[in-house]
């Protein structure tokens, strides 16, 4: 049987690596950065930090030793919180087998580069030439874990590899789109955290569901200006990584990144929310780095600068709806 490593032992990664176990299609090997979480894990067959109440697999191998989770792997998985993905990997570079087929599940946006994560990827393990595919769309862990029906998109360039991918996620509750569009699938996922912040930083103001509404469908709109910028495909943020996941985590309130903004329009401050959180909530770092990529690229993208306002340069939220109403009046 060929083997899989899984490097992310968060709600996320490990969601995925059990699914992975329980199709039996592949050997599955979970890395774990902590080292008392992996006593725990092994302790009670469950990621007590991260997804406490879901049983993990008796197939499902788990380590906190990443070089022996990616000795002789043929795919390997990468679930780690976008900033720490280059750091991580740069490590571990030289265990990697030419052309390895590399999946990235996380969504983000890098800060220091200002690159997707296709593009973090193929910079460290370039030597390598590794085959990238993303895998992304509305899918919160808790709800996957719990077999809820769910229907995500597989980018990858190499449809073979593609659709390969496609057959080895795939199960009665997890739906599997293959879409070439590789860029498109990673610019959405990364992109409706920004707006879910937006989203929650609303509905904690107490605007309703017109103003929601309105964030989503004006949101979509920005995030595909930046999207076909880069050069991914309008028609992908149509689809499940784009409209699909934006829907979700603007209206889900399983979405830590719109638990965020409501805190924020709350009240709250950024930092305390933050020190709060054990869980990473993706959207904070990447409004930063796409409020800096939108400038190079002079892509306009409104809401962006206004949550990028709140959460950096303290602006009051109420404000800068306010500041959102009353722009210069468009077309759709
Ligand atoms: N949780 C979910 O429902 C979903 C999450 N994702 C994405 O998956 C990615 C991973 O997120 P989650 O699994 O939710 O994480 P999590 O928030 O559940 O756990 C945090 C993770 O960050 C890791 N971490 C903390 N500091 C680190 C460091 N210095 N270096 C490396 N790793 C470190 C922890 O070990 C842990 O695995 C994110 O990009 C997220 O957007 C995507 C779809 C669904
Ligand atoms: O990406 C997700 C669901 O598709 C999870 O969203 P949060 O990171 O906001 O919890």
């Amino acid at each position: 049987m060929k083997k899989i490593a899984v490097l992310g032992g968060g709600s996320w990664g490990t969601t995925l690596a059990n699914l992975l176990a329980e199709n039996a299609k592949l050997e599955v090997f979970l890395w774990i950065r902590e080292k008392e979480l992996l006593a725990e894990v092994k302790a009670k067959g469950e990621n007590t930090w991260y997804l406490p109440g879901v049983k993990l697999h008796s197939n499902l191998r788990t380590s906190a030793d990443i070089t022996e989770v990616l000795m002789d792997a043929n795919y390997f998985l990468v679930v780690v919180p976008c900033q720490y993905i280059r750091g991580v990997l740069q490590e571990v570079k030289d265990m990697f087998p030419v052309n390895p087929i590399v999946i990235c599940a996380s969504k983000g946006i890098e800060i220091e580069s200002l690159s997707p994560l296709s593009k973090v990827i193929n910079d460290v393990l370039s030597e390598k030439k590794p085959i990238y595919a993303i895998l992304s769309g509305p899918s919160f862990a808790k709800e996957v874990s719990a077999k809820l029906p769910t229907a995500v998109s597989l980018g990858c360039i190499n449809e073979k590899v593609g659709r390969d991918l496609q057959q080895l996620f795939s199960n009665s509750y997890f739906r599997v789109y293959y879409n070439p569009d590789y860029r498109g699938v990673e610019l959405g996922g990364a992109l409706k955290n920004i707006i879910a912040l937006a989203a929650g930083i609303a509905d904690g103001l107490g605007f309703g569901h017109d103003a929601r509404a309105a964030l989503i469908t004006r949101g979509l709109a920005e995030m595909s200006r930046l999207g076909i910028a880069l050069g991914a495909k309008e028609r992908t943020f149509m689809g499940l990584s784009g409209m699909g996941d934006l829907v979700l985590t603007c209206t889900g309130d399983l979405s830590r990144n719109r638990q965020v903004g409501l805190r924020l329009g709350q009240g709250e401050k950024l930092k305390e929310i933050i020190n709060s959180m054990r869980m990473v909530a993706e959207g904070v770092k990447t409004t930063k780095a796409v409020y800096r990529l939108a400038q190079s690229l002079n892509v306009e993208m409104p809401i962006t600068e206004q949550v990028y306002a709140i959460l950096y340069d303290n602006k009051d939220p109420r404000q800068a709806v306010c500041e959102l109403m009353e722009r210069k009046l468009k077309e759709e």
